[in-house]
């Protein structure tokens, strides 16, 4: 069997905890060999963000070309996609490619901060979820994709069904992280629901957790995973990505991409 590859498209995270960073870290860890192109520059911390700098159109275009034409990898992801121009740009690319194709849709980061102008949400939500094989929204940015407040798990199971049904993604996560009790995320596929659900843990620790997750579904899915069994993958690796996470920095520090091994989840059985 050959080499597995994925691209992420995302912003940066000097300190290591989220975006690009997060992300190819957990293609190494999962044994997919990782790829990148660079939306934003973005100055940040476990602390929050300082500073956000957008590279140019043509630049991410340049970027992007020389990977895909050189390696095309078995699947895709999104992450920090700020403007439309960048939402466009990506749709154009991805139309009709057949590679797995996930979006993380980063809104706003744990610190409070932007990382999406506020036009472009319904943009992500028209041109962009339609190609997708996965979303993986949390409950803030699941409630503005279909524009009713989520309290509830059955809040969370009918959003699912609007994102798949009516937006056109091929299937979607709800995260829990944002709900009360047990850490519960519901996929739906068009077909069923599943949940997989973890404890709560009592952690600030929690930078970078919804890159990170998605990164994994990203690496299953390359592997040629079914959607099922990449979020069940994705669930254990970031609960102790979680468990173990890293008293590293001043503010919320970051997930610990190790954490799975203390638990022996197999990287090729997943
Ligand atoms: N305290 C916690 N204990 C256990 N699991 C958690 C906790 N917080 C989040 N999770 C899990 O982590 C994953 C990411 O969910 P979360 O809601 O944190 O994503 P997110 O808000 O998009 O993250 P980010 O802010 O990094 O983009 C989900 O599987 C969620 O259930
Ligand atoms: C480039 C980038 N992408 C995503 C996040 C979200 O992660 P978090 O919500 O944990 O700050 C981030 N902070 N930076």
């Amino acid at each position: 069997m050959g080499v597995k590859s994925a691209l992420t498209i995302a912003g940066t995270d000097p300190s290591g905890g989220a975006g690009i960073q997060a992300d190819l870290k957990t293609f190494q860890e999962r044994e997919v060999y990782g790829m990148s192109v660079i939306t934003s520059v973005v100055a940040q911390n476990t602390l929050g963000v300082e500073q956000v700098e957008h590279l140019p159109i043509s630049f991410i275009e340049k970027q992007f070309d020389s990977v895909w034409n050189d390696i095309k990898p078995n699947a895709v992801k999104t992450g920090m996609i700020a403007t439309i121009d960048m939402m466009e740009l990506i749709a154009e690319k991805l139309k009709g490619s057949n590679v797995p194709y996930i979006i993380d849709p980063v809104m706003v980061a744990k610190s409070g901060h932007s990382l999406m102008e506020e036009e472009s949400r319904s943009v992500i939500r028209n041109m962009l979820i339609p190609l997708s094989t996965v979303v993986t929204p949390n409950v803030p940015e699941a409630e503005f994709l279909v524009g009713f407040s989520i309290n509830t798990q059955e809040d969370a199971e009918k959003a699912a069904k609007v994102i798949v049904e009516q937006l056109g993604a091929g299937a979607v996560v709800v995260k829990g992280g944002h709900l009360e009790g047990d850490a519960k995320d519901v996929l739906y596929d068009g077909r069923e629901f599943t949940y997989f659900t973890s404890e709560r843990l009592n952690t600030h620790h929690t930078h970078g957790t919804g890159c990170t997750f998605s990164a994994v579904i990203t690496a299953e899915l390359a592997k040629g995973r079914s959607v099922k069994q990449a979020v069940k993958t994705g669930k254990a690796y970031i609960t102790d990505a979680i468990r173990y996470s890293l008293e590293l920095g001043n503010g919320n520090g970051p997930t610990n991409q190790w954490g799975y091994r203390l638990q022996g989840l197999p990287n090729q059985e997943g």
